[in-house]
């Protein structure tokens, strides 16, 4: 398969043998609220993936099952054939980087500091820095575009400049897979492209997979290769973009009545909401869930 667009030219020749990470029947809850409910989920080197659902679905919760920082009820997390309910924080942190929705800036850490922090999961047992390791924070920085920045306190910069130098950090840690989550909050229109548009360029040159979270379903559609929805705790839809937002998913996933057309030069999916769905997206009471079969496994 091959899709010729912002997501660059990346093709597919073979079903690979092994994923980069499987989510397996995975469930888990918060003492006061079960959220997910036996998720799988199988994402294979080098795709994109957008996971889309209303706010409280458990988006955040899978990506800290995903990246071991949490622990699921039952089920198994792999990556890249981990079990991450097994490792320690180090070794989970060498396979995935996770981009936190958001985070308070430590007072007086510098971006270049902050950016080093990322090469924690490489350090010594003393966690010392290695050769190569300062060369890697400083490619992450030039890579969003933060250089500039390097000896200016985080605490200093606008949301929207932090929330690029998380990213760095996450870049800093040199995973094979990367999670994030809402990275493109805080961002004006212009960042908003240019981040989604670097995180194509670096799946598409470095062979990365990536799991994002993202609320805009228009670039969900035009970056990622694939959509998971999530809705109830479980998978609602799993597909392609063009075969999975439609006027159902906006209404029984997102809450929203509208329409969806295309793209005229590009063919993405475009949404043109138009009110809040008469659903009660509180209650239990919903109707069936989306058919999954446009799953793209
Ligand atoms: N540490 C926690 N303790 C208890 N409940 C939590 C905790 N973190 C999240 N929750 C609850 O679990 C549910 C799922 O939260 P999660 O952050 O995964 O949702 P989300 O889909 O990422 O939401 P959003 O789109 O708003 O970021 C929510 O009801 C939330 O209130």
């Amino acid at each position: 398969m091959t899709r010729p667009c912002e997501r660059g030219v990346h093709e597919i020749v073979s079903e690979p043998t092994e994923a980069a990470l499987d989510v397996d029947r995975v469930s888990f809850g918060y003492p006061a609220r079960r959220v997910l409910d036996e998720v799988s989920l199988r994402v294979r080197p080098g795709e994109f993936v957008a996971l889309v659902g209303l706010n409280g679905c458990g988006k955040s919760t899978l990506l800290r099952l995903v990246a071991g920082v949490l622990r699921p009820a039952s089920g198994r997390v792999w990556v890249g054939g981990t079990d991450m309910a097994r490792v320690s924080r180090r070794d989970a942190a060498r396979e995935v980087a996770l981009l936190h929705q958001s985070a308070p800036a430590v007072p007086g850490l510098t971006v270049r500091q902050m950016v080093r922090q990322g090469r924690y999961a490489t350090r010594g047992p003393l966690g010392m820095l290695r050769v190569g390791d300062d060369a890697v924070t400083v490619r992450a920085m030039r890579d969003v575009g933060v250089e500039q920045w390097a000896d200016r306190p985080v605490e200093a910069l606008s949301g929207g400049e932090r929330q690029r130098v998380r990213l760095a950090l996450a870049l800093a840690q040199d995973t094979p897979v990367l999670l994030l989550d809402e990275p493109t909050t805080y961002l004006d229109l212009r960042h908003q492209l240019e981040v989604l548009q670097l995180v194509a360029r670096l799946r598409d040159e470095r062979g990365l997979t990536v799991l994002t979270v993202l609320h805009d379903i228009g670039l969900a559609a035009r970056f990622a290769e694939r959509l998971v929805a999530l809705r109830d705790g479980r998978v609602a839809a799993d597909g392609p973009p063009d075969r999975v937002v439609t006027p159902d998913l906006l209404r029984d996933v997102l809450g929203v009545e509208g329409r969806v057309g295309r793209d005229p030069e590009h063919g993405w999916p475009i949404c043109f909401p138009d009110r809040p769905s008469p659903v009660d997206m509180t209650a239990g009471d919903r109707p069936a869930l989306l058919d999954p079969g446009a799953t793209a496994r």
